[in-house]
């Protein structure tokens, strides 16, 4: 049972902040050493007015300190009133996450509460964080040794029944129906799944197979097909599911993408300005449509974060559009249309621990998001739409010289190299608040300003600052009628 309160809290379009009855006074200090972090440092000074080492916050009611541990002693580099509401419960600014070992956070309610930080040197985890209450470390490693045994029992298994995995025909059940599909041989793999191309009813597609202990992701990625409403075209299709009767694994049969998944096309090749285009508007087309709260002929489709975006969960088409796939950390969000419809409040941990790191906005790397809060849900999906964005732009041979593009990377991969850490992470894009780098000659290209101005509107430090999907698609709406081809050249 959903009571009003709790329903207005949660309902997307019902977001307030309630007055502060007396405004929070924080110590406020910038060292010398983040000097060089000028953006950052700009918006802890617009978040209240500041006196001498005192700052009185504005629109917040928590106290922030980022300190910088020297000679085993934490020092204080940022004091400040926080820049955006956050839940802060604590009275004493608790050490939260540690960065590199070098690095402590903390937030905490009561007035000049970030003068001192608790610490202890075995402290890391953050009580409201996507990782709450576990060693984020050996969790990490537990679960990579269990993906590893998943994917080496697969492989054996498939290695018995070589002749089954590699072209088979299987009947599959879902519930009352069964489902023809001729299955073939496979074309990609997740942490969770193994998706193969097959055919059924004489066409190709692809069946994805999760194992039968991943009940809860089929179900999480069933149920958001199944509310899509009427389809859309930067949806993967969805065209039946059920369970297989030998080894019980579940599988989800989806209209096949003829180029795979993003991350495989821009390896493979560059793309020309107007397919780019085509990219990225099918791509934000796709999220706006996830985010929207439709109501037609009595059919409700709810807002829905995907919370997992990477390049390899965006599938590229035959006819060079994009379409989202890959729902099992999604999350269905309430709506005021409809504020007592069940909802599926995915708080699969797994999910994050295992999800593409690069793609993860700073809020959520610090941990400070509420999962109940579906504003912050779908600006997280946006930073990483930003981040999506420039991976396409970066494989664009129309904007650069001589049309020689760089070799595919993923965002932070140059800055930080291929094993991007949540450390290394939190480091680089949250404490030093640095993006993926847009090259300077861009800035010479006609539209070089606007594709600049677009990603950092996506990826902005301050979630509620970003732009919503339905926003990005207009910006490229524009892009598409301002800048044809001839223009670049
Ligand atoms: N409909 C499709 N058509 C073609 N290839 C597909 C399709 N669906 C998935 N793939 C390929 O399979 C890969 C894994 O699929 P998917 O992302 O759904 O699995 P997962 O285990 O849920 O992934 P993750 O690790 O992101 O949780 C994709 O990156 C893509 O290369």
């Amino acid at each position: 049972m959903i009571d009003d309160a709790d329903s207005l809290g949660e309902c997307i379009m019902c977001i307030y902040s309630k007055p502060l009855q007396q405004k929070r006074r924080c110590f406020f200090q910038i060292t010398e050493s983040t000097k060089h972090n000028y953006r950052q440092n700009k918006k802890y000074t617009a978040a209240g007015s500041v006196s001498g080492s005192v700052q009185v916050c504005e629109t917040t009611d928590c106290c922030v300190g980022y300190y910088r541990i020297i000679n085993g002693t934490p020092k204080a580099d940022i004091l400040a009133c926080d820049r955006i509401e956050k839940s802060c419960p604590d009275e004493t600014c608790k050490a939260q996450t540690r960065i590199n070992n070098q690095f402590l956070t903390c937030m905490c309610n009561t007035d000049l509460c970030n003068g001192n930080i608790t610490w202890g040197k075995e402290q890391t985890s953050h009580p409201y964080s996507y990782f709450s209450g576990m060693a984020v470390k050996p969790l990490v490693g537990i679960l990579l040794f269990m993906c590893f045994w998943i994917v080496v029992a697969q492989w054996r298994s498939c290695l018995k029944k070589k002749s089954k995995c590699a072209n088979y025909q299987q009947e599959m059940h879902t519930g009352s129906d069964s489902l023809l599909v001729y299955v073939l041989q496979i074309v990609g793999r997740g942490h969770f799944a193994t998706v193969f191309q097959g055919t059924y009813q004489g066409s190709v597609v692809a069946v994805k197979f999760l194992p039968a202990a991943y009940e809860h992701n089929f179900n999480t990625e069933k149920e958001i097909y199944e509310l899509l409403l009427s389809k859309h075209t930067s949806i993967v299709n969805f065209l039946g599911a059920g369970r297989k009767p030998d080894d019980k694994s579940w599988f989800i049969v989806l209209q096949f993408a003829e180029y795979g998944s993003l991350h495989s096309f821009l390896s493979k090749q560059t793309t020309s300005w107007m397919f780019s285009l085509n990219l990225c508007q099918s791509l934000s087309q796709g999220l706006s449509y996830l985010h929207s709260d439709l109501l037609s002929h009595d059919l409700h489709k709810p807002p829905v974060a995907h919370r997992d975006l990477s390049s390899s969960n965006v599938l590229v088409k035959a006819d060079g559009t994009c379409a989202l796939c890959d729902f099992g950390c999604s999350t269905i969000l309430r709506s005021c249309s409809e504020p007592y419809r069940r909802h599926n409040q995915n708080k699969n941990t797994k999910c994050i621990q295992l999800g593409t790191l690069h793609y993860m906005a700073p809020e959520i790397l610090e941990g400070f998001v509420n999962l109940n809060e579906s504003m912050f849900l779908m600006q997280g999906d946006v930073y990483a739409l930003g981040l999506l964005l420039w991976e396409i732009w970066m494989c664009c041979y129309d904007l650069f010289e001589g049309g020689a593009a760089p070799q595919h990377l993923l965002p932070y991969e140059l800055e930080l190299g291929s094993n991007v850490t949540l450390e290394s992470l939190m480091l680089y894009v949250s404490y030093m608040d640095k993006r993926p780098c847009i090259p300077e000659h861009w800035e010479l290209l006609p539209q070089g300003a606007a594709l600049r101005e677009l990603l950092e509107d996506c990826w902005d430090s301050d979630s509620e600052a970003r732009l919503t999907a339905h926003s990005v698609v207009e910006r490229i709406t524009s892009l598409q009628s301002s800048y044809s081809l001839s223009d670049i050249k």
